[in-house]
């Protein structure tokens, strides 16, 4: 039986962080053990929030040549900025699907074209067989636990479904949870089977972020390879 390639990734949100300091504060997550830096880009019509957009994302990786960046695009038009965030160095571009069902294909190929590689993001409210039609043209599937918009929020524990479904249809697609994932609920998110991990407030606000994200590694390891026992 070929061994699963899945493997866990965490990837911190900078969302409350101290975003004055962001160069800081990312480097401070990517030294305490981070996979991969979460940029939530929000235009404050997608979501009621606005963040930072491709000219930030610009700068920061001017400071951090090497990270890899995953830009989460709660934005009404994902295909707007697909150029922008490709020429500021963006590794994986995941967007909604919610607000583009006619255009999804077209986007995820202008991605693709860019370099970046694929992420589909889907909002509480949007049902998992949603993404169906587009998993062969993407990277990824980003399944949100909490409602896009805001850091801190609860965990919502109901959208373990939604990752069990995919992770049962897709053995091998890399599954993102992003929103209110930490120490508490990881175990759930690991169960359900979600690979890649976006932990915000409980990594940033840390006394040992370290520690945190070294734990809800552990804890999807332990699930990744349960998983790969039963299928073998
Ligand atoms: O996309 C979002 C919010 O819309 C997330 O990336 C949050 O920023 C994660 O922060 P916590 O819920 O972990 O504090
Ligand atoms: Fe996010």
């Amino acid at each position: 039986m070929a061994k699963s390639k899945l493997t866990c990734k965490i990837g911190p949100s900078v969302l409350n962080s101290d975003l004055s300091e962001l160069h800081h504060e990312s480097r401070r997550l990517l030294d305490s053990g981070a996979d991969y830096l979460h940029l939530d880009v929000m235009d404050g019509h997608f979501v009621p929030n606005l963040t930072f957009g491709h000219p930030v994302v610009k700068c920061l990786r001017s400071k951090i040549d090497k990270a890899f960046f995953e830009t989460h695009m709660m934005v009404s038009n994902p295909m707007q900025w697909v150029e922008p965030m490709a020429d500021s160095g963006v590794n994986q571009y995941t967007f909604h699907i919610e607000p583009c069902q006619e255009t999804v294909l077209d986007v995820c190929r202008k991605v693709r074209e860019s370099g970046m590689k694929v992420g589909l993001a889907l909002k509480p409210g949007t049902d998992v067989t949603a993404v169906e039609q587009y998993v062969d043209h993407a990277d990824m599937v980003l399944i949100m636990t909490v409602e896009p918009g805001f850091g801190g929020q609860k965990f919502m524990t109901d959208m373990m479904n939604k990752v069990r479904w995919l992770r049962q249809q897709y053995p091998e697609l890399d599954i993102e949870v992003d929103g209110g994932v930490g120490p508490a609920t990881i175990a759930a998110c690991a169960e359900a089977g979600a690979n890649m991990i976006v932990s915000g407030t409980a990594v940033i606000g840390a006394k040992d972020p370290k520690a945190v994200i070294s734990q809800m590694r552990d804890t999807v390891n332990s699930s990744l390879q349960q998983l790969q026992n039963k299928s073998s």
